[in-house]
């Protein structure tokens, strides 16, 4: 038996060659796709996982032909694989698609610090072994290789990386040549585990059960009696907890509360010996009763409850009571957090139908047609939420298993609680934020079908779930599910949808304001429409829109507008909460007249400019043209051209100074920098604790808080401004998602939007709730200028510390491409730029970028050889 391999050796960001290695038959029977295992590699041993396994004759025949020498494969690292046979599948995809490495795709999917090290380690050889006492005293021998022997005579083995750290690299070298002229020691090959481990305790397990439990108690209890006898010779003997009484009623077990202290209530112990047959009967009480707990006692947390020493306590580990072993222990993300047990609902209408579409689907995939992915478009606080559990606990009645991605930072608060309170102690949780330990212990309860849920962040879809039956997204149009800096430049909602397509599985995509290019798709028929057209039992807040010229031209110049104050002002009255809102994305890079609201556009592309203070001039960050800056608004004359930018933190002063009552709560990234933050943060606000949350887009994202009653967006502009193609979707989808925060609950809601250009598009239709009048003119933009879904966008970037350099790097790269598409004959396809990045320097290294846009782009991919570029397949933005 044969089989292909990919390996962790030589570079994984160039294309390997899938290497072959001979099955020993030894173990052929337990070979199977997608296990780690070891090979040998030149000297080297590394690892490598299973892509395919041959059948002998077909393979085996050819490469026999071609005189090339198989190795055999060294061991089976770890028996269950580590991606199933579809995750290898989608890997393929994936390496193809987002042009990267098989072997780095496929590593990039396992959980992190799961991969083994290759090195090198010095041992004594067999000869060494046999004649210790020739070896040390060997004649011939250094002194420096004598003391080798020495050491690896206590330890066993040396890394050989570590002997170049003790001595240095030359006299390293000169010692291994010795040592490759002795026969004393030998040079092997081995793997290190990676730093996604185990973690193990000691603790303590109770041997003896029942009536040989209550035998030896008794045998105790007569060794205690005799103790005291002989100690207090002629008193009466003391008697000591009885059996029946600690196992009968535990709380009147005066050892139950794990001290020494209620050892009064029994006549006290007067000798030694007594003492301590008396603490170790405490001790069998404790384990017995920790048996239906489910955690065990540590031997050091036994000893410090009983006043036991250690010594004392392994006495019972010599008579065969007890034994102290290494258990696992499991690190659970979830632990420490209130997870309300939930009851299905009854759904709506709406929701039924949205549910029968899911399992329809489902059936669909089960008679063998792959099932149309479902786009589940429901305004803000439909009850999409309810839906998705509904439709995991029907898979899970058929027992198969579903994954659901949220938004990063949805995880750490309330969608875990919904999905966890649904299906206690059968969900798990990927993150980024989770410690690798935790990721490992996640992902080998997910691998070994101990949950029915994986609900995670984008990489989730990579845990090796068994029997995977439907997939979720929400909030599909969310940036996060695109991985933008590392290779491969993967899209979630891509990735879910194709491996939707290898196991005939619904997909099923869920947002109040899908992108535009999921609406687009579903149009053209490539999804199912699913529509939930209104709230649960109350109605979609009103929007209203305060014109800050207005405000300005009557003299008033707050961030705060009268309205929104007296907004705020009736919240505080009625004892409800309010949102407010603001955007610091890109802040202080737009160009705004206070007068008019005109913003700055390139003439070119029809994106705003960004001003550059160093070098003083307007930039278009698309395509790279250049302009004067503006002193006068070229629309109305007026000199109140402005740099807009506004901080969550003068937000909240303004607001301190305006209502010194108030409990104001900001949320931003300063003030949340990990998940405990923002659990914290999150249930502060929940609990009441405040009134005003103030924050950036990430409170936008998904939360359900019935108390909020106002919802106040102080300045809509910045997000309209951004200078990218996309960025009216985004401006729309945050506010229409964070209006959709207000009113949720009794009480109505309402939503104020403040905002110097009150008659654009994106401001207009979220005012009114309207997805689909946003779609229609956003989708005509787009097709007029060919942005995408109507051609495809990659994004190519260079970086170097000379800016110069960069340049001219850049510059040259687009002849090349430009002269590929020539070649190539590709049509309507093009580069604009190169430009530099939104961040010209990061870092110390200067960016610049370009974008290749055609109906599509592969053919031009593949034959680009850029090692040194970073390459974005399908950018979520141009910037
Ligand atoms: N069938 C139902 N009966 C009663 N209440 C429901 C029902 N379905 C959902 N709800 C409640 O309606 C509220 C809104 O639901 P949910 O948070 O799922 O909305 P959503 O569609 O996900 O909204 P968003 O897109 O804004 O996140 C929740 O408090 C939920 O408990
Ligand atoms: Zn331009």
């Amino acid at each position: 038996m044969l089989v292909e391999v990919l390996t962790t050796a030589g570079r994984w960001n160039t294309e390997q060659p899938l290497l072959t290695y001979r099955v020993p038959t030894a173990l052929e029977a337990r070979l199977r796709r997608g296990q780690l295992i070891a090979v040998p590699y030149g000297d080297r041993l590394d690892e490598g996982i299973v892509w395919r396994v041959l059948a002998d004759d077909e393979a085996a025949i050819s490469l026999l032909e071609e005189g090339i020498e198989l190795r055999d494969l060294s061991s089976i690292l770890d028996e269950t694989p580590a991606l199933l046979p579809h995750q290898l599948e989608l890997a393929r995809w994936l390496s193809e698609y987002y042009a990267t490495s098989l072997a780095h795709t496929v590593f990039n999917m396992l959980t992190p610090g799961l991969l083994q090290r290759s090195r090198f380690v010095l041992k004594l050889s067999q000869e060494a072994l046999e004649d210790a006492m020739r070896s040390a005293s060997s004649q011939d021998a250094s002194l420096r290789l004598r003391a080798l022997l020495g050491l690896l005579h206590t330890d066993g083995s040396l890394d050989v990386e570590q002997l170049k750290k003790m001595l240095g690299k030359t006299k390293a070298q000169q010692l291994l040549k010795e040592i490759k002229q002795s026969n004393l020691i030998v040079r092997e090959p081995e793997l290190v585990e990676g730093r996604a481990k185990i973690r193990l305790r000691r603790a303590v397990r109770l041997l003896v059960k029942g009536e040989e439990l209550l035998i030896w108690r008794e045998q105790l209890e007569e060794r205690l009696r005799h103790a005291e006898s002989e100690a207090t010779a002629g008193s009466e003997v003391p008697h000591s907890v009885s059996a029946s009484q600690a196992t009968t009623k535990a709380s009147a077990n005066p050892w139950s509360l794990g001290t020494t202290a209620s050892a009064t209530l029994a006549p006290p112990v007067q000798s030694k010996a007594g003492l301590i047959i008396q603490r170790q009967l405490a001790a069998l009480d404790l384990l017995q009763q920790s048996l239906n707990r489910g955690s065990p006692w540590t031997p050091a947390a036994l000893c410090r409850a009983t006043d036991l020493t250690e010594r004392q306590l392994r006495q019972l580990e010599d008579e065969r009571i007890i034994s102290i072993e290494r258990q696992e222990l499991r690190r659970d993300p979830l632990q420490g957090r209130a997870l309300p047990a939930s009851q299905p609902l009854t759904l709506t209408q709406e929701q039924e139908q949205a549910l029968r579409a899911v399992l329809d689907a489902v059936r669909e995939g089960e008679q063998g047609t792959t099932p149309k992915p479902i786009l589940l478009h429901g305004v803000t606080g439909s009850g999409k939420t309810e839906i998705y559990l509904q439709a995991l606990a029907a898979i899970i009645a058929q027992g198969k298993r579903g994954v659901i991605l949220v938004p990063e930072i949805a995880l750490t608060t309330q969608a875990v609680q919904r999905v966890a309170g649904r299906f206690p102690d059968r969900v798990a949780i990927i993150h980024s934020e989770l410690s690798v330990g935790e990721r490992y212990d996640e992902w080998r309860r997910i691998r070994a079908g101990q949950v029915d849920v994986v609900i995670g962040s984008r990489s989730a879809l990579f845990a090796p779930l068994p029997d995977l039956g439907l997939i979720i997204i929400d909030e599909e149009h969310e940036a996060a599910y695109k991985q933008s800096e590392l290779k491969p430049t993967y899209h979630a909602r891509e990735a879910a949808l194709k491996l939707g397509e290898i196991l005939r599985i619904p997909v099923v995509l869920g947002s109040a304001t899908p992108a535009v290019e999921s609406y687009h798709r579903a149009e053209r028929g490539r999804y199912q429409l699913v529509e939930l057209k209104g709230r649960i039992g109350t109605t979609l807040p009103p929007v209203e829109i305060v014109d800050l010229r207005v405000e300005l031209r009557a003299g008033h110049t707050s961030i705060i507008s009268r309205r929104l104050h007296e907004g705020l002002t009736n919240v505080l009255e009625q004892g409800q909460q309010a949102i407010l809102f603001l955007n610091r994305r890109g802040a202080a890079s737009c160009i705004l007249c206070r007068d008019c609201g005109y913003t700055a556009l390139c003439e070119h592309c029809d994106i705003p400019l960004t001003y550059h203070s160093t070098e003083r001039v307007l930039m278009c960050h698309y395509c790279g043209a250049q302009s004067k800056p503006l002193r006068y608004c070229p629309a109305c004359q007026s000199a109140e051209i402005r740099y807009f930018g506004l901080g969550t933190e003068k937000v909240q002063r303004t607001i301190q100074k305006m209502f010194p009552e108030a409990r104001l709560l900001r949320w931003d990234r300063d003030t949340a920098r990990n998940r405990h933050a923002h659990e914290a943060l999150l249930d502060r606000f929940a609990s009441r604790q405040a009134d005003i949350l103030i924050g950036t887009q990430m409170i936008a994202k998904g939360l359900d808080l019935p108390g909020v009653t106002l919802v106040g967006v102080v300045s809509a502009d910045i997000a309209l401004n951004l200078p990218d193609y996309s960025s009216p979707e985004r401006a729309f989808t945050l506010l229409t998602q964070v209006a959709g925060r207000a009113g949720r609950g009794s009480e109505a809601g309402h939503v104020i939007i403040q905002t110097f250009n009150p008659e654009h598009f994106c401001i207009d239709t979220a005012s009114r709730h309207n997805y689909d009048e946003f779609y229609r003119m956003e989708i005509e933009t787009r097709e007029r200028y060919g942005y995408p879904p109507f051609r495809q966008f990659v994004k190519f970037t260079y970086s170097h510390s000379n800016r110069h350099r960069c340049q001219l790097e850049a510059m040259r790269f687009s002849e090349r491409l430009t002269h590929w598409i020539n070649r190539l004959g590709l049509v309507n396809t093009d580069i604009v730029g190169p430009a530099p990045a939104m961040l010209e320097r990061v870092r110390n290294k200067y960016r610049w970028q370009m974008i290749a846009r055609g109906p599509d782009l592969h053919r031009l991919l593949r034959v680009v050889d850029a090692p040194d570029w970073e390459i974005d397949i399908d950018p979520i933005s141009a910037l």
